[in-house]
């Protein structure tokens, strides 16, 4: 994919901060936050002010660098800063995956730069450098995204997508959306229709307001027309993104995502979901294993900034949603796009 898409990016490392896009502020504003500590980033990914799988691990990398970078001493004392600011940055969020990747990447190879000798300031360069190579790394992951994703549409093609699963979502392009801008670019029409996604709005705030900046044909739709638009024949396809596949191909995504699923099922629709290989998760053999979180219940009764329900009322506010394996047609990764069975195909994606 060329520059052509300048989208916006959702976190910039700049020299001694991190400078993080509040999200929880778009369409109307873009404000970048300079992030300085561990809990900076912390409150940052708890609050959704940076979020989607592949963004959450990249600012949780960089968090790991902020909350080591001016420990003195000897190298010991350093690992054990980044270990101990990794396990702070491990309870923000409980159910995309990415996270825990990052993190998991960011201990091991401080462990191995403390155990290659390095000085004290060479670990710490390395360490930064390895959070800006997470970053890099999943911009090509989601050009390769967009490639493979691309094949499975043709022109004049509608397109449903559920949440935001595009540029800020990720370091750049996105996994859902990646294929649009390819298209965009490629002179490839395709509709997109973009559920807003209660009760955060990320289709609306962020899905709708990243393919109209990019000039995609975008028309967002509420939630629960979903079905009667895709029973108008409007709909050829739907591609989400996700926050952890299963061993067996079960999918964690925003809640909604499986009643797209589901309708989409019942209309002979393909359901495709886009992900890099490090949203795969062989270690949680099924769906039922994965960790949902919920929210407060002011995302739901006072969402848009003025309240929408009876006070005390009861309120459960699942963030994700399972959708099972069976109602998956094919996962979208940067090695190319895996079908059924999802057991033995997953594993195969890491030679296993
Ligand atoms: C490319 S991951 C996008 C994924 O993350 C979103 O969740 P949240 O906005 O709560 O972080 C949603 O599940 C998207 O599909």
């Amino acid at each position: 994919m060329s520059n052509e898409h300048k989208g916006l990016q959702s976190v910039i490392w700049a020299s001694e901060q991190l400078d993080l896009l509040d999200q929880r502020l778009l369409p109307e504003q873009v404000v970048y936050l300079p992030l300085v500590s561990v809990e900076d980033v912390w409150e940052a990914i708890r609050h959704l002010k940076v979020r989607g799988a592949p963004a959450i691990g990249i600012a949780a990398a960089y968090g790991v660098v902020l909350g080591s970078r001016h420990v003195e001493g000897d190298a010991a004392q350093w690992l054990d800063a980044v270990n101990e600011a990794a396990a702070r940055l491990a309870t923000s969020r409980p159910t995309a995956v990415n996270l825990f990747w990052a993190l998991d990447r960011m201990k091991a190879r401080a462990a191995q730069f403390a155990a290659d000798n390095l000085s004290l300031a060479g670990c710490k360069q390395a360490l930064l450098d390895e959070a800006i190579a997470i970053q890099s790394e999943d911009e090509e992951t989601c050009r390769l995204i967009g490639e493979h994703a691309l094949d499975l549409f043709q022109d004049g093609m509608g397109v449903l997508t559920h949440c935001n699963a595009g540029g800020l979502a990720t370091a750049k392009y996105g996994t859902a959306l990646a294929p649009f801008y390819l298209a965009q670019e490629r002179g490839i029409a395709l509709r997109v229709f973009a559920d807003e996604t209660r009760p955060v709005l990320q289709g609306a705030r962020l899905t709708a307001f990243e393919l109209q900046q990019a000039g995609v044909d975008v028309t967002l739709i509420c939630d629960n027309m979903a079905g009667a638009v895709m029973n108008k024949g409007w709909v050829n396809a739907v591609i989400v993104g996700t926050d952890r596949v299963a061993a067996n191909g079960d999918v964690a995504n925003k809640i909604g995502t499986y009643s797209v699923a589901v309708l989409a099922k019942a209309h002979n629709i393909p359901f495709y979901v886009a992900c890099p290989m490090s949203t795969i998760d062989l270690n949680t053999p099924d769906g039922a294993q994965i960790p949902i979180e919920e929210r407060d219940a002011e995302e739901i009764t006072e969402g848009f900034g003025k309240r929408t329900a009876p006070a005390g009322v009861k309120v459960y506010n699942p963030a994700f949603d399972i959708t099972p394996h069976e109602y998956v047609t094919a996962i979208i990764t940067e090695k190319g796009v895996i079908y059924p069975p999802f057991n033995v195909n997953l594993k195969k994606l890491f030679d296993l």
